[in-house]
């Protein structure tokens, strides 16, 4: 039956909890939602249901996602529903919607500072100010620290005492960085420019410092809904309560299981007190996963057992809805380099047995770590691709080290029989290029930069008070935002595999 389908019809299809969640009556609503378990079914269908129903508009939704990917698949979802006119957008896309509206009465109809897509420049340049040779490794060491430090509401002065706290480990001594994160505000404050944290802390500072801003923004935006809650740092955070302005139709959707981006500042904190902070918070939890096999759950819940301290209280135990499928194989490796050729073994074996090398997948946490498999990879003649990364040995940087290694080792003759053998070791087989594809890290997300130009300083570098930021014990959050000019790669830079605006 095509046309749009009725708030009933909405709620077909979905299980129990799933239920639950949809219907919850307008207020705080945490959904706590292990893998699989239909979290973005949940969301998607609470709004819909509520925009069908006549509850609210489908207008005067903000939904927070953490990448573009996230936001559009949403928003695909949400057009077949039925629910039109929301807003699904990532945390700073949505924070450069509001400064780009905004622009002409906040900046005095001045044009926004670019924004930067990469910290590593600037961060060379504030460090080599601070007396650091830093090369790119440490560049981006550092813009990492400073990406944290923004992220927690942590000013230069505050961060060594905030890195302590929060058991970081700094590439340089806290005190060295903390002199390069301030010489980097120095130098992008100097070039006119803004980068991804600064945009937050704008739309923050627009909120927070002009009622005539925050009426309008609270205006328009009534209800909301954060997607992947335990991933949210102080900053986001911060964001959320100046959208809110202490109204509650907040619903938040996380698994404190799934916490990754801690490194970043990232905190499940809010996640894990979001039930104490909001007394009236009604609380469905998704447990039914209906992705994985039985076997593959248990296994899961074996690990998530294992959680201690907080993240244990909101521990999840999955139940496998798909039939059930073999066990699976664990196996432990002395190191990297063994493990990688025991996969490589393995799939080697698969495919010999008449498995099609394309239904195989191997992944990786990081994408330092394809070296190690590729190499496994080719010695055993296993055709692969690699998803979302350049292959190893096409790296550009890859490349330049095998031609300053080849000129070097030709220069003599055991260079030169070195030489033949161990190219032939890291070559990838012929014709791989093209073969199926099993390597499969996620692509580290491409930001488009959008064009902003330079401003004002006297209003923005005024410090905004403390008072609206909720922090969870675990927050490192000292500090609100002190201006919202301030820096370098997109959140969660050359680390971050999600792509933000
Ligand atoms: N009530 C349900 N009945 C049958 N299948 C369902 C139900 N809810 C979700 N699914 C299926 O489970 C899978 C995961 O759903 P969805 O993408 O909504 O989950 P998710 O929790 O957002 O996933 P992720 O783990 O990627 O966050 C999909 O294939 C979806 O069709």
């Amino acid at each position: 039956m095509g046309g749009i389908p009725s708030a009933d019809r909405v709620l077909s299809g979905l299980d129990p909890e799933q239920c639950a969640a949809v219907t919850a009556p307008a207020g705080p609503v945490c959904i706590l939602a292990g893998a699989g378990t239909g979290k973005t079914r949940a969301i998607t269908h609470r709004i819909a249901y509520r925009a069908l129903t006549g509850e609210i508009s489908g207008r005067h939704v903000l939904a927070v996602t953490f990448t573009a990917r996230a936001a559009a698949e949403m928003r695909a979802r949400l057009a077949v529903l039925g629910a039109s006119g929301v807003q699904a957008r990532t945390f700073h896309s949505a924070a450069l919607r509001l400064m780009r509206y905004f622009a002409p009465r906040l900046l005095d109809g001045r044009a926004m500072p670019e924004l930067l897509e990469s910290k590593a420049r600037l961060v060379t340049l504030a460090a080599s100010r601070a007396g650091v040779r830093a090369d790119r490794t440490a560049a981006r060491d550092l813009a990492s620290e400073i990406e944290w430090a923004k992220s927690s509401l942590v000013e230069p002065a505050e961060y060594p005492v905030a890195a302590a706290k929060s058991t970081r480990e700094p590439p340089y001594e806290p005190a060295k960085v903390a002199e390069v994160f301030a010489a980097y505000e120095h130098v992008k404050r100097a070039n006119g420019v803004i980068d991804f944290e600064d945009l937050l802390r704008a739309a923050v500072w627009g909120i927070e410092e002009h009622p005539d801003v925050a009426e309008q923004v609270r205006t328009q935006y009534r209800h909301f809904v954060v997607d992947e809650y335990q991933d949210v740092n102080p900053l986001q955070q911060r964001l959320l309560d100046a959208w809110l302005g202490g109204r509650e139709d907040l619903t938040v959707v996380g698994d404190a299981s799934q916490t990754i981006y801690s490194f970043t500042g990232a905190t499940s904190g809010y996640l894990i007190d979001f039930p104490r902070q909001r007394r009236n918070a009604v609380v469905v939890r998704l447990v039914r996963d209906y992705r994985s096999t039985p076997q593959v759950v248990g296994l899961a819940n074996a690990v998530i057992r294992q959680a201690r301290g907080a993240e244990a209280r909101l521990r999840l135990e999955l139940v496998g809805q798909r039939p059930p499928g073999p066990e699976p194989d664990l196996r432990i490796f002395p190191d990297e380099p063994a493990e990688a050729a025991g996969v490589a073994a393995r799939c080697r074996q698969l495919i010999a047995s008449g498995t099609p090398a394309r239904e195989i997948a191997v992944l990786f946490r990081t994408n330092a770590q394809s070296e190690a498999y590729e190499e496994a990879l080719a010695e055993a003649e296993v055709p692969y691709v690699v998803q979302g990364a350049e292959r190893f040995f096409e790296r550009a940087e890859v490349r330049q080290a095998v031609l300053a290694l080849r000129a070097a080792t030709r220069s003599t003759p055991s260079g030169r029989r070195w030489w033949r053998r161990s190219s032939r070791r890291s070559r990838p087989p012929a014709g791989s290029a093209t073969s199926p594809r099993p390597v499969a890290p996620r692509a580290s997300g491409g930001r488009r930069s959008p064009h902003l130009s330079r401003s004002r300083r006297s209003t923005w570098a005024r410090r905004p008070s403390c008072r609206s930021a909720r922090r969870p014990r675990s927050s490192g959050c000292h500090r609100s935002p002190t201006s919202w000019r301030s820096s370098s790669d997109g959140p969660h830079s050359s680390t971050r595999p999600r792509s933000k605006v």
